[in-house]
């Protein structure tokens, strides 16, 4: 059912997407939908180009036959439409539960506006419950773990950081980097934390996207809704 929810909203979505714009294709199961969605529409004849924010999704975004480029070629883009692990009321997300937090806020940032799509299990009222992953450099990863522990002990946070796939097998970025999962439950204060973890060296980039998704597309039982972030 939820992945029905998730064809959905990406099915939306991907009927925003114009003639000759410029676009930013996110990474994930409710992503690769519309990466499939706008392939129908390639193959219709719709032409646009797309820079993707993972491997992933370069590889299927090709087979779709997508034309695709790079942000060195094409700086600045028309529209980014990814998905999400959590959406507040102001439109504040988690991402990065593919692993692909980094290109994916790069590309947001690059486009003059992001569109989010998800299944209505996404949407919650503070965020937290979903582990906030936090892309880290491999080198020093035991000084950054901690210092991302005195981090949330500051920010008044209590919670558990798991290196994603452990210390045997560690799951690697496309930038070759680590993810700590940080299960804090409740995130009150989300700007805070987001100000305080990227001024830690060794922290690359973590999953809290504030001030970046113009709407989002959700999917549920009652159809899709156009959620806009509160006032
Ligand atoms: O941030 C992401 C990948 O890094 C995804 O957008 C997020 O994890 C949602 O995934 P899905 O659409 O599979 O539920």
């Amino acid at each position: 059912m939820s992945d029905d929810f998730k064809r959905l909203a990406a099915e939306r979505a991907a009927e925003d997407v114009k003639p000759g714009m410029k676009l930013g294709i996110g990474t994930g199961s409710t992503a690769e939908h519309f990466v499939r969605a706008l392939g129908a529409r390639v193959r219709a004849g719709l032409d646009v180009v797309g820079v993707p924010t993972s491997e992933r999704t370069r590889e299927l975004a090709e087979a779709e036959g997508i034309k695709l480029a790079t942000l060195e070629e094409l700086p600045e883009l028309d529209l980014t439409i990814d998905g999400a692990d959590e959406i507040d009321p102001a439109l504040t997300l988690v991402k990065g539960g593919g692993g692909a937090l980094l290109r994916e806020k790069i590309v947001a940032a690059a486009s003059l506006s992001m569109i989010v799509i998800a299944d209505e299990s996404k949407l919650v009222e503070c965020l937290g419950a979903f582990p906030l992953p936090i892309e880290v450099n491999p080198f020093g990863l035991g000084a950054t773990t901690k210092a991302v522990e005195a981090c949330f002990a500051r920010n008044g946070l209590q919670g558990k950081l798991v290196l994603r796939g452990g210390a045997e097998h560690p799951f690697v970025t496309d930038g070759g980097h680590y993810i700590l999962d940080a299960h804090l439950g409740r995130i009150a204060d989300a700007a805070r934390l987001a100000h305080d973890l990227v001024a830690i060296p060794g922290v690359v980039e973590h999953g809290l996207f504030l001030g970046l998704a113009a709407k989002a597309y959700v999917a549920g039982k009652q159809g899709v809704t156009v959620v806009e972030p509160a006032k």
